[in-house]
């Protein structure tokens, strides 16, 4: 790993404390995401991962705790300012979520519209575009509608979505999720391809610990609210605690 010597983190979580009435669903949540890392968050249904990822993305509020992005904290900003930041952030959310009635082209370009301009990218759109369909391997899939595409395609595009600010950062919720064995090893590796090519920092939350294993550079359990245990595959993978053990069986 190469990390944690001389360098912040370029996605800081701290004491997160976040509960819906009697339901502390994070109980003090910590979380450093270094550059050029894969962070894999795992835990069991319920536990609060996508709690985790709201506070994250600014669609839920924290109790308590701090964010910290690329040095500032997201808590304590303005939308609009947090509107900015997540330009530095490729998301790929669960299920895709392109939009239905837009061609690939068009789905691709979009967040082009909304930020190129401040964001000062001087190539033309239709370039960005090409660049990142051929980053996922979809060139022909250009003029498609998604409906026309396979679930294994669909993920692809929205990566390439996801990718074509060229984020520094990228939360992958569930990536493989939906997938059959192949097509999700696809997918892994095609992570695995982008983060070598742009050096982004990922972090991944999955319940595939197939997936956990090929990209992970560290590991963090999510049990009761807290980082139950973190490690690397291996060393979680050799834990005797019942409650890790579960996740490897
Ligand atoms: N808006 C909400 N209002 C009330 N409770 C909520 C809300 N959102 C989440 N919760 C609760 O927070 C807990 C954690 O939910 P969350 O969706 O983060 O789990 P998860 O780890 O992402 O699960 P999964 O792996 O199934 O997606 C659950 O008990 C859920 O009921």
């Amino acid at each position: 790993m190469k990390h944690e010597i001389n360098t912040d983190p370029v996605l800081q979580i701290d004491s997160l404390v976040k509960s819906f009435g009697n339901n502390r669903v994070l109980n003090g949540f910590n979380l450093k995401l270094y550059e050029g890392e894969n962070l894999v968050v795992m835990g069991k249904s319920g536990s609060g991962k996508s709690v985790m990822i709201k506070c994250l993305v600014g669609l839920m509020h924290a109790d308590s705790g701090t964010i910290t992005i690329r040095g500032k904290d997201i808590t304590m900003m303005r939308p609009q300012e947090l509107d900015i930041l997540r330009t530095e952030i490729g998301f790929l959310f669960q299920g895709s979520a392109l939009y239905d009635s837009m061609t690939v082209r068009e789905n691709l370009e979009f967040p082009l519209r909304r930020h190129k301009e401040r964001l000062r990218i001087r190539e033309s759109n239709i370039n960005l575009v090409k660049e990142a369909l051929e980053n996922v391997g979809l060139s022909e899939a250009i003029d498609l509608m998604p409906a026309e595409l396979s679930g294994g395609m669909k993920r692809r595009v929205a990566l390439a979505r996801a990718l074509i600010l060229k984020p520094k950062i990228i939360l992958y919720d569930e990536p493989t999720t939906g997938l059959d064995p192949i097509t999700a090893k696809e997918i892994i590796e095609l992570m695995r391809t982008i983060q070598k090519k742009y050096s982004t920092s990922s972090l991944i939350i999955t319940h595939d610990v197939d997936c956990a294993r090929v990209i992970s550079n560290k590991i963090i359990l999510l049990i009761n609210g807290v980082n139950y245990i973190e490690g690397t595959y291996k060393q979680l993978v050799q834990s005797t605690d019942p409650l890790v053990k579960a996740f490897f069986k």
